[in-house]
């Protein structure tokens, strides 16, 4: 990525810490109680039912550990992007995401117009993903989205296929967990991903970065979507930001764990109970880094809005409905193409 261009330099007041605060408090979670049938008892069950409540309330963010994900499949996947990284520019741009076609290689994102130093692989979960051509709410024109097919590693689509079913069971998995503890059905939000989702795997590449006191890996931001689940490398360099306290604060990595937040819709559909909470990633002069987010996101026709559930009279609902599709295509557009304005936020739908 060479010398360091002003597009990659963070306003002063964004620039990260070089020693940040390392913290214990991101809670650990044990997934025994629905992954292995032996310990799975219901007390047991209302026990994590009500950690994962808390962990979404204090923090947004929670790790989870015997979470049913065959730990053989991350090892494959991790190398298998590792050697497509290690390619030629030439050979990744083979694969390249372009103004219309949304999916694949690319190395250009920005995060609130700052380029990010990262260069990054998505892969859709649905081939194709149905998707609004546009933004605009009154344009009910529907296209879609397909996956590339990168030759190298040979069986990259095989293995990026096998390692989104085990992380899309998970992800179900949570959201179950997450429903119970907001009082609701297990599988009261299921069937916003059944018939159709536009979720996506990402894998990202944070190469050695000359200048980490001035760039980010990736610049603040909070996930659109409902729910993201984390595999992180050894080398660390994820930041939140504390709910308590505002400062940021890094998640140390735990081997074989994946770090769970929630995202904005989680948000919505609870009316601010459970807030989607900023987080940003620091680069490192010397060691590159390798994370892998799969975003699980609803149908694109889903309708977003607080749940009835979730709001009364003493509780109004603190969203106007927005349609999921829209504000993903917005945001997809505005990541990519330096704006003047701010990309789409949800509080942009609050009900003043
Ligand atoms: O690489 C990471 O640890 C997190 C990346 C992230 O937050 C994102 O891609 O939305
Ligand atoms: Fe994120």
């Amino acid at each position: 990525m060479g010398d360091v261009d002003p597009a990659f330099v963070q306003d002063p007041e964004h620039r990260p810490k070089l020693s940040p605060i390392q913290v214990d408090g991101i809670p650990i979670v044990d997934l025994s109680p629905v992954t292995n049938p032996t310990v799975s008892d219901p007390s047991s069950i209302e026990g994590l039912v009500k950690e994962i409540g808390s962990a979404c309330k204090e923090w947004g963010f929670f790790q989870v550990i015997n979470h049913g994900v065959p730990l053989s499949l991350r090892q494959r996947i991790e190398k298998a992007s590792k050697l497509f990284f290690a390619q030629t520019l030439e050979e990744k741009k083979k694969v390249s995401r372009d103004e219309t076609s949304i999916i694949g290689y690319y190395d250009t994102e920005l995060t609130k117009n700052v380029r990010d130093w990262k260069e990054v692989f998505d892969f859709l979960a649905k081939d194709p993903t149905f998707i609004p051509v546009t933004s605009d709410e009154h344009d009910d024109r529907v296209t879609h989205w397909i996956n590339t097919s990168p030759e190298y590693p040979s069986n990259f689509r095989d293995i990026l296929k096998e390692y989104i079913q085990e992380v899309e069971k998970l992800s179900l998995k949570l959201l179950e967990l997450i429903a119970l503890s907001l009082g609701l059905e297990a599988k009261r939000f299921e069937e916003f991903f059944i018939k159709d989702q536009t979720s996506f795997i990402r894998l990202n590449h944070y190469p050695p970065c000359p200048y980490p006191h001035l760039a980010l890996g990736v610049g603040r931001h909070k996930d659109g979507g409902a729910l993201t689940v984390l595999a992180q490398d050894e080398v660390g360099g994820l930041e939140v930001k504390r709910k308590t306290n505002q400062e940021w604060v890094g998640v140390k990595p735990t081997p074989d764990a994946y770090i769970v937040n929630v995202g904005d819709i989680i948000q919505v559909w609870s009316n601010d109970l459970y807030e989607s909470v900023e987080h940003r990633v620091m680069v490192n002069s010397e060691k590159e880094r390798f994370s892998i987010p799969f975003f699980f996101n609803p149908a694109h026709d889903t309708e977003v809005k607080p749940l009835e559930e979730m709001t009364n009279d003493q509780n109004p609902s603190k969203y106007r409905p927005y349609k999921w599709g829209k504000f993903l295509v917005h945001r997809k557009g505005s990541n990519f193409k330096k704006q003047n304005v701010d990309n789409i936020q949800i509080y942009h739908y609050n009900i003043a």
